[in-house]
Parts: C-alpha cells; sequence; structure tokens
C-alpha cells in the first residue's frame, strides 16, 4: 500500500511532462534524493512564524523574481540584480508599511512551468511545449522539446549555485540599507520618476535620524531573504523532500515556501496532497473563478490544524475582476476560523498578446489590480499582507507602460522572458513606490 508521503502516487497528477526514459528519471530522482538539502528546516520554521506575523497584520511579504527561471540565467550579475530589485522594492515597503518586509524570490527553483497546452505549433510544425529548463529546451526542435531527466540533476545544481550567490549577497554586507536607499536615490532623481521623490526623500530623513540616534547599522547590513517556487515537478519535489532529524517530519527542502499553481489546486489532485503533507509553509494561487466553498476545503486539507503562517493565499484574478470575486473569499474566511496570510498576484490574471506576437501586461493593469487587492481588503476589515510579482532586475521590454512608456514596438526591442512578461528593474521600483503609498493610505 502506497501512503503518506507517497500517496500522491495515486492521484491525477496535471502538468507533468512526458519523459520518454522512465529508468533515467528515476535514476534522475534517486541522484537528487541523496544530495545535500538546499534549505534548512529551522529556517523554514523561522520564515513560517514570520509568515505568521504577516497573517496577523504586523508584517508585509513581498515575492519577486522570473516566470522561468533558467539554467542560462543563472550569472553573477543577472541573480545581483533580481536580488537588488527585490531588496530597492523592500526598503520603500517597509517604510510606507512601518512594518517588517519579508524578502522571498520566485529564485533558486523556480524552473518548472504550466502551459495551457502540453504543444506547440509554429509554421506546421507542433513540438511538446517548452516546460521549463529543468524539463526541456526552448528552442524550436525534436531533440530540444524532448524532456530531458538530466536537467531534473542539473536544476539541483543551479538552484545551489543562485542560492549560495544569494546567502553571500544578503548576508555579506551588499544588503546594507544605506546603499540599498542610495540605490533608490538613483531611481527617483531620474526625472521620469519625480513623482516618488517626496517619498524618497522622506525615507532619507529617516534614515538620517537613525543615523543621529545611533542605530546599530552593523545589523542592517545583513537581511533574511527567502526562496519560494511553484512545487510543480514530482520528480523534483518528491526526492528533495526530506525527514528532519530534528522532529522526525517531512520538509520539502528544495525551497524554504512552495506554491501551488491555479492548474493544479484541485482538492483531490496530487499536488494538493504531496503539499498537505510537508511541514513548509505554502502558497496556493486563487484565480476568479475561486469559490468560498473550494478555498475553505483547501484550507481544510492543507491546513487542518489552523497554524499560523502555513497558508498563504495568493490571489490572481485580473484588474477586472478582483473586486468582485476578492470580497465574498475574504468574507468567508472572516467567518471562519482561518488565519491565511492575503497575497496579491496582479500578473497572472492580466496577461494580453499584442499583434505582433507578443504575450505581455499593462503596468496600468497590474497597479490597478493591486489598487483592487488593498479596497477589497479595507472594505471587510483583512490585512493586505503583500505582493507577488513576476520581475527581473534587468531592463528588458516585456511589459508595456510604467514611466518609461514601454509600447507595443518596444516590447521587441528586449523581450528576453521565455514565458511570461517580467516587469524590469524601473517597472519593479516604480511598483513598489505605488505599493509603499496605499500601504501608507491603508494605515490612515
Ligand atoms: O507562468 C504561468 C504559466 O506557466 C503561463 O502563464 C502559462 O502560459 P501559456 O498560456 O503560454 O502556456
Ligand atoms: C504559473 C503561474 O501562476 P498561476 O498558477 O497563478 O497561473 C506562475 O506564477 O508563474
Ligand atoms: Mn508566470
Amino acid at each position: 500500500m502506497i501512503d503518506g508521503l507517497d500517496y500522491w502516487r495515486t492521484l491525477e497528477a496535471k502538468q507533468q511532462p512526458t519523459w520518454n526514459d522512465r529508468s533515467a528519471v528515476e535514476a534522475a530522482s534517486a541522484q537528487l534524493s541523496v544530495l545535500p538539502p538546499l534549505v534548512f528546516a529551522g529556517e523554514v520554521d523561522t520564515l513560517r512564524e514570520r509568515l505568521a506575523t504577516a497573517a496577523s497584520g504586523n508584517a508585509f511579504l513581498l515575492q519577486g523574481g522570473d516566470c522561468a527561471e533558467t539554467f542560462a540565467g543563472a550569472t553573477a550579475d543577472q541573480i545581483r540584480n533580481r536580488v537588488k530589485t527585490v531588496l530597492q522594492m523592500a526598503v520603500v515597503l517597509t517604510y510606507g508599511a512601518s512594518m517588517p518586509v519579508i524578502k522571498m524570490g520566485r529564485m533558486a527553483g523556480q524552473f518548472a512551468k504550466p502551459r495551457s497546452s502540453d504543444t506547440e505549433t509554429r509554421n506546421g510544425i507542433t513540438l511538446p511545449a517548452y516546460r521549463g529548463d529543468i524539463v526541456n529546451g526552448y528552442d524550436f526542435t525534436p531533440e530540444s522539446r524532448a524532456a530531458d531527466p538530466a536537467r531534473l540533476v542539473a536544476g539541483y545544481h543551479t538552484a545551489a549555485s543562485t542560492l549560495n550567490l544569494i546567502r553571500a549577497f544578503t548576508q555579506g554586507g551588499f544588503a546594507d540599507l544605506r546603499e540599498v536607499h542610495h540605490w533608490n536615490k538613483g531611481f527617483t532623481s531620474n526625472p521620469a520618476n519625480a513623482r516618488y521623490e517626496d517619498l524618497a526623500r522622506e525615507i532619507d530623513r529617516a534614515i538620517q535620524f537613525m543615523i543621529a540616534c545611533g542605530a546599530d547599522f552593523e545589523a542592517l547590513k545583513r537581511t533574511e531573504f527567502y526562496t519560494a517556487h511553484e512545487a510543480l515537478l514530482f520528480d523534483y519535489e518528491r526526492p528533495m523532500t526530506r525527514i528532519d532529524s530534528r522532529t522526525g517530519t517531512p520538509y520539502n527542502t528544495s525551497s524554504h515556501f512552495q506554491w501551488i499553481g491555479e492548474r493544479t489546486r484541485d482538492l483531490d489532485g496530487a499536488h494538493v496532497d504531496f503539499l498537505s503533507r510537508i511541514r513548509n509553509p505554502i502558497g496556493i494561487k486563487l484565480g476568479p473563478s475561486t469559490t468560498p466553498d473550494d478555498m475553505l476545503r483547501l484550507i481544510d486539507k492543507l491546513d487542518p490544524a489552523r497554524e499560523p503562517g502555513r497558508i498563504t493565499f495568493i490571489t490572481r484574478m485580473g484588474a477586472g475582476k478582483i473586486r468582485d470575486a476578492l470580497p465574498p473569499l475574504l468574507e468567508a474566511i472572516k467567518a471562519s476560523d482561518a488565519t491565511p496570510l492575503w497575497v496579491t498576484d496582479p500578473m497572472h490574471g492580466n496577461g494580453l498578446t499584442t499583434p505582433n506576437g507578443y504575450k505581455t501586461r499593462r503596468f496600468d493593469d497590474v497597479v490597478d489590480e493591486v489598487k483592487g487587492f488593498f479596497e477589497a481588503h479595507r472594505a471587510v476589515g483583512t490585512h493586505p499582507g503583500g505582493i507577488h510579482v513576476e520581475l527581473t532586475g534587468d531592463d528588458v521590454t516585456e511589459c508595456l507602460g510604467g514611466s518609461e512608456h514601454i509600447d507595443e514596438h518596444t516590447l521587441e526591442s528586449r523581450y528576453e522572458s521565455l514565458c511570461d512578461p517580467r516587469l524590469n528593474h524601473m517597472q519593479s521600483l516604480e511598483l513598489a513606490f505605488l505599493v509603499a503609498e496605499e500601504l501608507r493610505n491603508a494605515k490612515q
């Protein structure tokens, strides 16, 4: 009989690749199962406590990173730029919220993608869809698009080196608050961002005040930084799940936090069952069709003990729908004994394809969904606890609008994402300033 951590094997597992060589997959999984864990269970417990603080209205979660990390993109420059962007956003949000901001990258493991279609057709030729670097290659050839089990182990090593650099940056002095603030001054001194100058000046005064008071800036040279990805691919997530020697309970050591995607959150499906059995804090994406009943049943299955910090709902409703779709869910939670953390993903409900063929999103729609999220929480009296965005620290042109006024034509110049469009460095900072304003209003 199969039970416990392997019970998912008896259930429907959606969005898995078609591997042609099952024995090679089993060999790769066996190899992964004896490689060192990427995170320590004690760090995961600390994160759960931090998220509990956010769920109770006393902290804010920032999750950001690529839609699909790539092996080629795991360079020092690109990792640094992403970490830097998250740190820059976090300073602005900390000030706006007057609360600690929990920093979390969609990094060091965000390699597997669910797709709307199993195949892609170009010029009459049909091949398997790209499912992320941990499964197959992006090049449109039969060889590259075939699922390759060797990529499972390559994914682990890429995650390990990415995480190593993240730890070095965030513990070794790169995260120094004064330095991060200095970078933000560079952003607001650009005339295109003059609108945010006042807020930047206020933050500046706050830091000068801290310096004058003799605040301990040594401690502010380091920061906690957590990793997260969608727990999609069983042949990676299962072997990375280990029994913690301290407590005898299972932790998925591939990252601190994993989430279940909108396409795989079926109550009776394999993903929900597997994640119900691990100790990590978990996220669940909720799209606009989610009913209060779906949501409450997910809580019963994934958090029967109602443990603070265990569940984060990441809503991705779309700017046009959030104001109608979110309040009934918030009301249902208010009337229950559950205390999830609420986070907005203003990206995945706002996709569109331009006539020239680019998958994109409008910056204005992203901002509008964030505003709708705050409005819904204000109306119901619940805590808008975080934001989840697809971003990069590079100057790509993938989302329309923002202070650089990226238009359909400009998308062609630097569109690099292999899956969904990301906010670029400037757009990410601009969003952070706008969210900081919302947080300030929410407090008033
Ligand atoms: O990142 C999310 C999904 O993988 C993505 O939105 C699916 O995109 P598709 O509709 O192009 O498959
Ligand atoms: C696949 C994703 O989102 P969702 O499951 O919300 O569509 C994602 O976060 O990249
Ligand atoms: Mn995506």
